[in-house]
C-alpha cells in the first residue's frame, strides 16, 4: 500500500504536500484528535472479525446458543465504537483542514495585494480570481477527504491484511495475488488522470477569466453589438472545459471499473481456494467468512482509492496552480506598523539619464536614450503620438516596471536603490482609467487611510473643484459610488481622482490626463483644479489639454520612444516642428 501511495505522488506532489502541510501545524489539536482516531478504529475493525468467526465457530455451527446474546451484544458495542470514532475522525480532520484552508486563503490574498502591478498587466483577473476560488473550493472539498482518508483506509488496510495473515497465511496470498495488478492499472492511469485533470482545471480558469473580461466590458459588447462573437468564444471556451472535463472522467470511471473486475476475480479466487480448504479440513467455516466480509471490507478502500486517487488528483493540480501564485514574486512589504512606513522622500530633483527601456527581451526599444531633468516645482508636459511612450516613462518612474537601461535618479538617489514603499510614498499617480470602489465618496477619496480625516478629504475635494458636484449629490461625501463610477460622470470622477492624489499629501504628481470628452462646466473645473494642482506640487503630467501643455515649464515632444524636441510652449511653437504641427491640428480640432 505505501508503494502504492508512492506511486500517486510524484517528488513534486511531495514537495507540494509538505508546502501546503505547514498550514495544518498551527490546527494540529484537532489533526492530532482525528489522527488518533484511526487506530481505535482499525482495532474495533479488526475486533469485530475476530467475534464474527468466534460467534461461527464456536456457537453457531455446534449449536451452542448458550451466551451468543452476550457475543451479539458485544458485536454491536464494537460496531458503535467503530462508528463513533469514526465519525469523530471524520469531523476533526475536517475541521483542521477547514481552518488551514482559510489561513492559505488569507494569506494568498494578503499576497496577491503585494503583487506587483506589472503582474496584473499580463495576467487576466479572472485567473487569479479562478485560483482564489474554484482551486481553494477543490483543495478545501477534496483534500481533506482525499488524504486523510487515504492515509485511515492504508492503515486499515495493512492492519486487516496482518489479521489475514494471523488466520490463514496461504489463503491470504491467494487474496494478494490480485494487488500487482491493481498497482500495475494505478501507475499506468496516475499520469492520465494527472494531465486530464490539469487540463480540464486550466481550461475552466480560462473560461473563467473570459466570463470576467466580457462582464467587465459588456457596455463595449452591446454598443458594438459584439453579443455574437463573444457568446462565440465563450462557447468555444466553455466546450473545451467540458470536453477536457468528459476526458478525466472517462479516466475516472475505467479506473473504477477495473478495480471493481479485479475485486470479483479476488472474491472468486478466495471462495475457490476456500472451499477446498473447508472439504479437506484446512480451515473453518468461520475462516472463510471472515475472508469474505474481510475482502469486501479489504477492496472497498481499493475502490474508494480510485476515487481517493482522482480527488487527490484534482487537489494537488489546484496545489499546483496555487503554488505559482505563492511563488509570484512580491513588491517589498510595507508594514502594517504606520510608524514603519517609509517617510516620503523630501523632492529636489528627478534626473532621467539616457534611459532605455523594452517590455520584454524579445521586443523592441519602447524608449530610447530619454534624459530630462525635473526640479521641486518644476511642471513637465509629455506630449506625443500614441505610442509614443508617455506612459511607459511614468510606469518607470513610479517602479511598476523595472529593468531599464540607463539611470534615473531621485534626489541623486538610483531608483533601483530606492526601496518601492517610499516611492510609492513620494509620488502620487493619477491614471486615465480612474477605478471607483463601491462605497462613499468619501472612502474613494481618503481610500479608508485612517490619516486622512473628514475634514482632510473636504479641503482636497474643494482644492480640486470637486465640492460643487459633491454637495449637489444625496447625502453629499456620504452618496454611494456604484459599479466602478457608473453613477458619476467621466469628469467628476476625474475631479474625485484629483482629490485622491491631493489628499495623499505627496511631492509629486504624475497625471495622466484623461482625453475622453466632458462638459464645458466641468471642463473648467478641471482645468483650474490642474491649474490649482500645479500652483502646489511638481508635476509631471501626460498632457492631452492644451492649457495643461501651455502652463507647463518644460515639454518633451516624444516620437517613437525619443525626445525629439524639447522646450516651453513659445519656444517650441517658435521652432516650427512637430509640436507647432500638433497645436496647430489641435486648434483646428477644436475650431472644426
Ligand atoms: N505592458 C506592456 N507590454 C508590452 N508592451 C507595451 C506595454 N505597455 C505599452 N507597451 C508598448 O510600448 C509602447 C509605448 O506605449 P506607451 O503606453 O508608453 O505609449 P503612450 O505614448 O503613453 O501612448 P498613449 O498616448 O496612447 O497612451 C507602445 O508601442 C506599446 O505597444
Amino acid at each position: 500500500m505505501i508503494k502504492a501511495i508512492n506511486n500517486i505522488f510524484k517528488t513534486k506532489d511531495w514537495q507540494l504536500l509538505q508546502r501546503f502541510g505547514r498550514y495544518f501545524v498551527p490546527h494540529k489539536k484537532w489533526f492530532f484528535f482525528s489522527i488518533a482516531s484511526i487506530p481505535i478504529t482499525t482495532v474495533a475493525g479488526i475486533l469485530f472479525l475476530w467475534l464474527v468467526e468466534n460467534i461461527i465457530d464456536n456457537y453457531i455451527v455446534p449449536g451452542n446458543f448458550e451466551g451468543l446474546k452476550v457475543q451479539i451484544l458485544l458485536l454491536a458495542a464494537v460496531l458503535l465504537l467503530n462508528l463513533l470514532f469514526d465519525g469523530f475522525y471524520s469531523y476533526s480532520f475536517s475541521k483542521s483542514g477547514g481552518l488551514a484552508i482559510v489561513d492559505i486563503r488569507k494569506e494568498l490574498f494578503a499576497k496577491s495585494l503585494r503583487f506587483p502591478l506589472s503582474y496584473f498587466d499580463k495576467k487576466p483577473i479572472g485567473v487569479t480570481l479562478s485560483r482564489l476560488t474554484s482551486d481553494m473550493e477543490s483543495i478545501s472539498e477534496s483534500f481533506a477527504a482525499g488524504i486523510l482518508g487515504l492515509l485511515a483506509d492504508s492503515i486499515k488496510t495493512m492492519a486487516l491484511v496482518g489479521y489475514l495473515f494471523y488466520l490463514n497465511w496461504q489463503l491470504t496470498l491467494v487474496l494478494l495475488l490480485v494487488v500487482p495488478l491493481i498497482i500495475l492499472v494505478m501507475r499506468f492511469l496516475r499520469k492520465k488522470i494527472r494531465v486530464a485533470y490539469n487540463n480540464s482545471r486550466s481550461s475552466l480558469a480560462k473560461s473563467a477569466a473570459y466570463l470576467q473580461e466580457a462582464l467587465n466590458g459588456m457596455k463595449t459588447v452591446q454598443l458594438y453589438a459584439a453579443e455574437e462573437e463573444a457568446l462565440q468564444k465563450y462557447d468555444a471556451l466553455n466546450k473545451q472545459y467540458c470536453d477536457a472535463q468528459n476526458n478525466s472522467n472517462v479516466y475516472d470511471s475505467a479506473l473504477y471499473s477495473i478495480v471493481e473486475g479485479i475485486t470479483s476475480v479476488a472474491t472468486a479466487l478466495v471462495i475457490w481456494y476456500g472451499a477446498i480448504q473447508i472439504w479437506s479440513d484446512g480451515f473453518t467455516m468461520g475462516v472463510l467468512i471472515v475472508f469474505i466480509t474481510t475482502l469486501e471490507r479489504l477492496f472497498i478502500p481499493v475502490k474508494q482509492f480510485a476515487q481517493q486517487m482522482s480527488t487527490i488528483q484534482r487537489a494537488l493540480s489546484a496545489l499546483e496552480h496555487i503554488s505559482e501564485l505563492f511563488e509570484q514574486e512580491v513588491e517589498a512589504p510595507k508594514e502594517a506598523n504606520t510608524q514603519t512606513i517609509p517617510e516620503p522622500l523630501p523632492l529636489q530633483e528627478i534626473v532621467f539619464d539616457n534611459v532605455s527601456f523594452r517590455y520584454s527581451e524579445d521586443t523592441p526599444d519602447v524608449l530610447k536614450n530619454v534624459s530630462f531633468t525635473l526640479k521641486k516645482g518644476d511642471r513637465l508636459a509629455l506630449v506625443g503620438t500614441t505610442g509614443s511612450g508617455k506612459s511607459t516613462i511614468i510606469k518607470l518612474l513610479a517602479k511598476t516596471y523595472t529593468g531599464y537601461r540607463g539611470s534615473i535618479k531621485i534626489n541623486g538617489i538610483e531608483l533601483t536603490d530606492l526601496p518601492l514603499a517610499q516611492v510609492r510614498e513620494t509620488i502620487s499617480v493619477m491614471q486615465q482609467d480612474i477605478f471607483m470602489f463601491n462605497n462613499t465618496i468619501e472612502f474613494n477619496i481618503s481610500l479608508g487611510r485612517e490619516a486622512i480625516t473628514h475634514e482632510a478629504v473636504e479641503q482636497a475635494a474643494s482644492f480640486v473643484f470637486a465640492n460643487h458636484f459633491i454637495n449637489k449629490l444625496p447625502g453629499g461625501y456620504q452618496f454611494v459610488v456604484q459599479d466602478n463610477g457608473d453613477n458619476l460622470s467621466k469628469g467628476q470622477a476625474q475631479l474625485i481622482s484629483f482629490a485622491r492624489a491631493i489628499c495623499s499629501n505627496n511631492e509629486l504628481i504624475i497625471l495622466d490626463e484623461a482625453t475622453s470628452a466632458v462638459d464645458s462646466v466641468t471642463e473648467q473645473y478641471i482645468q483650474q483644479a490642474i491649474a490649482n494642482i500645479f500652483s502646489l506640487k511638481t508635476v509631471i503630467a501626460v498632457a492631452h489639454r492644451l492649457s495643461t501643455i501651455k502652463n507647463s515649464d518644460l515639454i518633451l515632444v516624444l516620437e517613437e520612444g525619443e525626445i525629439i524636441e524639447r522646450g516651453n510652449h513659445l519656444e517650441l511653437i517658435k521652432q516650427g516642428g512637430k509640436y507647432a504641427q500638433l497645436v496647430h491640428q489641435f486648434e483646428e480640432e477644436k475650431t472644426s
